[in-house]
């Protein structure tokens, strides 16, 4: 995942969806930091794997057996077939989450678990450096003085049998502060059970069994961490038995504050920082300031009701990771701020109107006392251009909500009545905005049947440019 030093993932396509920022300027040089800034971002991947030297007593296993009084003991550097077979009978069968239940269908997913009270497994990934192995490539993109770490807590042992596998789905966060999983697999001899992995329409595989007998000469695990947004798969087994370790990963605060020496920034960073400098530099780069925008390449989890006074934002901005997490160290190493916030666009559901506006907002819509009415709906309008400032409408978003009205029958493209205009803020889009962080907000609808509508708003970071010459820009 890091800038070049993680294990080699076979990328098998690399078709993300471009991003075409919007640009109200025709200056090539600005374009071309600006392509940069999206190409950087591009190079960091979501996941980290590969394989750890660990003592031999780390793959040690005590585990119960049913109507058994005593434990047993199973060494998986060593374990024979017939251990194998004994431990997974004593396991039962994995259910996987489907909507907050667990559902037992083993034509998705076929492998024995055990919960934690049933087994006790020597390894501890602290001392045995697991932890500190993965956990730069997972908070790649964290400021170097950052007060974040990663905490990991054992979950389950599985057991895949020859002909198990796991189809693709996502693992359930369990608590708003889990980034991910970690999924750590003994060396008994097997083949088959890789992991497939998917995010943003990137895909990498990684085979454990494979990696386990190139590096055989000490005993090791392998083992695979990614981020809670990864959709990943696991290829049925063909011989042997595949036992694994999940642990579940979470951001938490770094107990003893890091002194930072001197570090080696990744290239990509690096490339990042320059070109954000170099647009900075620019006379004609948003000359009265305004804000460049990207859209969230990793999901979070946004809560959709808070206590007053808390931000649901500011918990995002906390949590950000990989090249979100990057945008945001860099733009503040630079001198820049930068939130979280929600786009909207203004246009009424039927219809977009040429001279609608986006609005980038502090929270999330609160809709609770926004009514609409069929004939009359401005209202709505009016409560989201309250809501936040209003933004330059680039001529790619005009574009979309065009080809949307006319895909949409009853979504109609029309003219806006009269109406002042109104000068926004001025924005550069480097990444388009995504879906993956889109919140609802309901409100009553009273036309001939009241109904409940809701208006969709999609997270995304904004950093805020000053005039060229204000702030920092003053000193170029
Ligand atoms: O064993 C693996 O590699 C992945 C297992 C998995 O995806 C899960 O338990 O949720
Ligand atoms: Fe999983």
């Amino acid at each position: 995942m890091s800038d070049g030093s993680s294990f080699e993932g076979t990328a098998q396509s690399s078709s993300g969806s471009s991003s075409s920022g919007s640009s109200s300027s025709s200056d090539a040089t600005i374009n071309e930091h600006l392509k940069t800034l999206r190409r950087s971002l591009k190079l960091s991947v979501p996941y980290t794997g590969g394989v750890h030297p660990v003592k031999s007593d780390d793959l040690v296993i005590y585990y119960d057996v049913k109507g058994k009084k005593d434990p047993r003991r199973i060494n998986l550097e060593t374990a024979t077939e017939t251990a194998l077979k004994e431990l997974e009978s004593a396991c039962e069968k994995a259910t996987f989450g489907v909507d907050q239940t667990d559902v037992l269908d083993e034509t998705y997913r076929k492998a024995g678990k055990m919960d934690l009270n049933k087994f006790a497994s020597r390894l501890d990934v602290v001392s045995s450096g697991l932890l500190d192995a993965i956990t730069p490539d997972l908070l790649v993109g964290q400021s170097v003085d950052s007060d974040k770490d990663l905490k990991a807590e054992i979950y389950k042992l599985n057991v895949y049998g020859p002909g198990s596998f796991f189809k693709a789905h996502r693992d359930t966060p369990r608590g708003e502060d889990m980034i991910g999983s970690l999924v750590v697999i003994f060396p008994t001899d097997h083949t088959g059970g890789e992991l497939t992995l998917d995010h943003d329409g990137q895909k990498w595989t990684f085979d454990a069994a494979a990696k386990l007998t190139e590096f055989n000469s000490t005993p090791s695990l392998a083992y695979i961490a990614f981020y809670s947004d990864v959709t990943h798969a696991m290829e049925p087994v063909l011989t042997g038995y595949r036992v694994t370790l999940t642990y579940n990963l979470f951001l938490s605060e770094r107990v003893n504050k890091v002194v930072v020496g001197h570090r080696i920034v990744p290239a990509a960073e690096r490339e990042f920082e320059d070109a954000l400098r170099a647009l900075l530099a620019r006379p004609n780069f948003l000359p009265k300031g305004g804000l460049l925008a990207y859209g969230l390449s990793h999901q979070y989890p946004i809560p959709t009701s808070v206590a007053k006074g808390s931000s649901r934002l500011g918990h995002v901005l906390q949590l950000l990771k990989g090249s979100d997490a990057r945008i945001r160290t860099v733009s503040e190493r630079v001198g820049l701020t930068t939130n979280v916030k929600m786009l909207y666009d203004s246009a009424e559901k039927d219809y977009a109107r040429k001279s609608g506006y986006d609005v980038i907002a502090d929270d999330i819509l609160d809709t609770e006392y926004v009514y609409d009415n069929a004939d009359y709906d401005m209202r709505l309008r009016d409560e989201i251009e309250k809501m936040g400032v209003i933004i330059e409408r680039s001529a790619e978003r005009t574009q979309e909500l065009k080809k949307k009205a006319e895909e949409k029958g009853s979504y109609y493209w029309v003219d806006d009545e009269a109406r002042d205009p109104v000068e926004g803020v001025a924005v550069h889009w480097v990444t388009q905005i995504t879906g993956l962080n889109q919140v609802a907000s309901a409100y009553m609808m009273y036309g001939n049947d009241a109904s409940i509508e809701h208006v969709y708003g999609n997270a995304a970071i904004f950093v805020t440019i000053p005039a060229f010459s204000e702030g920092l820009r003053a000193q170029t």
